[in-house]
């Protein structure tokens, strides 16, 4: 389990999250809701462990296996590698840097593209993708490394009905397997797949529910 005892995250003097306390189960799929600059990017970002809080503990991510999927928005362009190079980058932390890729993993690899409609453009390199694309590559390398904790940022943010879909399978499968799931989303629909939404509010929590309904998310979450 995750906690998050009263984290405070600053960028300069400005306060990103203020006092944040939450607690993230394994198995089960937290949403994080909030307008524009709310906070959730730095929430994910902050259990990835790439900010540090100033002040307050995470506690529950030390060691953990985090498959971390930034927003797409923030993938670099140029980066020289296939789309399959990068779906298989997600064994690396099992296999090692230099290992060869089992045939057990090479399988996998291959049912991630394939799941994730990305199997025809293997070879391209993944900078030269579209968008959406490029974002569902980003998804299947989460699904092949299988982490205890996976973390999503705006995984269906631009992707069509069918995409959309399948990314709320694949973080119900995630789940189902016992991993933590947090996903910062501005779709309804992940709100409602969700066990728990946490709702932010210039970097405030300001409310948590177990039992999701329609009325939390609709006042939370503006369609996009
Ligand atoms: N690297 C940074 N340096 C300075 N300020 C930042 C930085 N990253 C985020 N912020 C600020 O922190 C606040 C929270 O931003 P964050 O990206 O976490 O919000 P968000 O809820 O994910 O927004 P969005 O829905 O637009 O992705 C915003 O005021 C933002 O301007």
């Amino acid at each position: 389990m995750i906690v998050v005892s009263d984290v405070v995250v600053r960028y300069g003097t400005r306060a990103a999250l203020s006092g944040v306390t939450a607690t993230f189960e394994p198995g089960a799929i937290t949403a994080l809701v909030g307008h524009n600059g709310s906070g959730k990017s730095t929430l994910l970002q902050a259990l990835a462990g790439t900010v540090t809080p100033s002040t307050g503990r995470i506690t529950g991510t030390d060691r953990a296996d985090i498959a971390y999927v930034p927003q797409r928005s923030s993938v670099r362009d140029e980066l020289p590698l296939s789309v399959r190079e990068v779906v298989a980058m997600g064994a690396w932390r099992r296999r090692g840097l230099w290992r060869r890729l089992s045939p057990e993993d090479r399988r996998a690899v291959d049912a991630a593209l394939d799941r994730l409609g990305v199997a025809h453009l293997s070879t391209r390199r993944i900078g030269d993708l579209s968008g959406g694309q490029r974002q569902r590559a980003l998804l299947a390398q989460a699904v092949v490394q299988r982490g205890q904790i996976v973390l999503l940022d705006e995984p269906a943010t631009g992707l069509d009905a069918e995409a959309r879909a399948v990314i709320v399978d694949v973080m119900r499968d995630e789940a189902r397997r016992g991993a933590i799931v947090v996903v910062a989303t501005h779709d309804r629909r992940d709100c409602r797949d969700a066990d728990q939404v946490l709702r932010l509010e210039d970097g405030i929590l300001s409310t948590e529910t177990t039992a999701f309904g329609d009325t939390v998310c609709s006042d939370t979450v503006h369609s996009g």
